[in-house]
């Protein structure tokens, strides 16, 4: 029989519950107009008394000004810079705001979306997926609020890979609404336009229309990253697939809206902590697993029907390959090749539940391995 290795949820509220004590646990936006004239505010870790004047000044939140006038002449500069990897150091105190890291830069959907998640909460922008995991595993942020899949585009495959190789916990899921816009500098028409800046998913959420318009796809970090690039370069033949919040903050021009292949394009973003929540059944709850299996016949079939004997729904199943089992032969000669995968599930009961702790003591009988990565409220606000 295969070897099992299941890790389970740590317990709540375990001693992991108070950071280290040369953990960073907070990040804030500091102005520091005089050194650095054209950077009206700038991303820094520190834990002194400029701290208190920003956050007097009340921003609406990190990046957004309170008025357009507040955007140093439309600057896409004075906003705050993503946190890199080389950032994530330094130390601060106060814990007064959720702090919520999102990829991108302000004016980026994921920002909506951790607005939606957590709302009144401080949202740093982080520059890649994975900033933002460890800026949440190094206490410089209190959650993350990223996105796993769309409705058009399909799965976030990055952020499938980076739950497993990190130890976050899922404790939430938010479904945001995406409407895109094509945007380009004020004196830019349409027909200017040879291409077209966004990230890969929303070039992909709005194939048809760009395709009709005949542009070039170019793919950035993040789409408000892409309105701040034409901004600041002032480009005169390419446009941003962007929200309209990013046309306002980077100062371009909406040149069509909802260009999207549908009109219905949801995105689904999680909800991510260092520790888990405890799973309730007073409303309704999803799960999600990754596990893996040996090679055989019917056994991905087995694995499903665990579930499906105990009438829990499963709401999506993606595999991703193994990365650290490489191809290998199948059989002695050689003849064929297969891969690993690994599937993650989402399922739609809790941890709570005895039929999902059933389900997944049957299907740990024949894993190679099974991870809970969290038990946590469905998003209903969309359904
Ligand atoms: O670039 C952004 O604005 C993002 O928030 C990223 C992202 C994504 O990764 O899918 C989020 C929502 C949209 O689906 C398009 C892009």
């Amino acid at each position: 029989m295969a070897a099992s290795r299941i890790i389970a949820h740590p317990p709540p509220y375990s001693h992991r519950q108070s950071p280290p004590s040369d953990a960073v646990h907070s990040l804030s936006f500091t102005p520091h107009t005089k050194r650095y004239p054209n950077l009206a505010i700038r991303a820094r870790l520190h834990g002194d008394k400029e701290k208190k004047n920003d956050l007097n000044h009340k921003p609406r939140s990190p990046g957004i000004p309170n008025s357009l006038d507040d955007v140093v002449s439309r600057d896409p500069l004075a906003l705050p810079r993503p946190l890199s990897s080389a950032q994530l150091s330094g130390s601060d105190s106060d814990t007064s705001r959720i702090r919520v890291a999102y990829q991108g830069v302000s004016g980026a959907y994921s920002e909506s979306a951790a607005q939606k998640a957590y709302p009144n909460c401080e949202a740093v922008p982080c520059e890649q997926f994975d900033t933002a995991f460890e800026a949440v595993e190094r206490w410089l942020v209190d959650r993350a609020v990223l996105p796993i899949e769309n409705s058009l585009g399909g799965s976030i495959h990055r952020n499938y890979d980076l739950l497993l190789r990190h130890s976050l916990h899922i404790v939430g899921e938010v479904k945001y609404a995406v409407h895109h816009c094509l945007m380009a500098n004020h004196d830019v028409k349409l027909e200017d336009l040879k291409r077209v800046l966004s990230h890969p998913q929303a070039l992909a959420q709005c194939e048809n229309t760009l395709t009709k318009l005949g542009l070039i796809r170019e793919a950035v970090d993040d789409t408000a990253g892409a309105a701040k690039h034409i901004a600041f370069h002032k480009l005169q033949d390419a446009g941003a697939v962007a929200s309209s919040a990013a046309a306002e903050i980077y100062g371009l021009n909406i040149l069509a809206e909802d260009i999207q292949d549908d009109s219905d394009n949801v995105t689904r973003f999680l909800m991510l902590a260092r520790e888990p929540i405890i799973p309730g059944t007073d409303r309704p709850f999803k799960t999600s697993i990754v596990f893996s299996l040996e090679e055989g016949p019917g056994i991905l079939f087995k694995a499903l029907a665990v579930f499906a004997l105990r009438q829990i729904n499963l709401t999506k199943i993606e595999s991703r390959p193994l990365r650290n089992q490489p191809l290998r032969s199948s059989d002695d000669n050689g003849s064929s090749k297969y891969f690993d995968y690994l599937f993650y599930v989402d399922f739609e009961a809790s941890m709570a539940d005895q039929s999902a702790q059933n389900a997944l003591r049957h299907l740990k009988e024949f894993a190679t391995f099974l991870r809970v990565l969290g038990s946590y409220p469905v998003d209903t606000s969309m359904a």
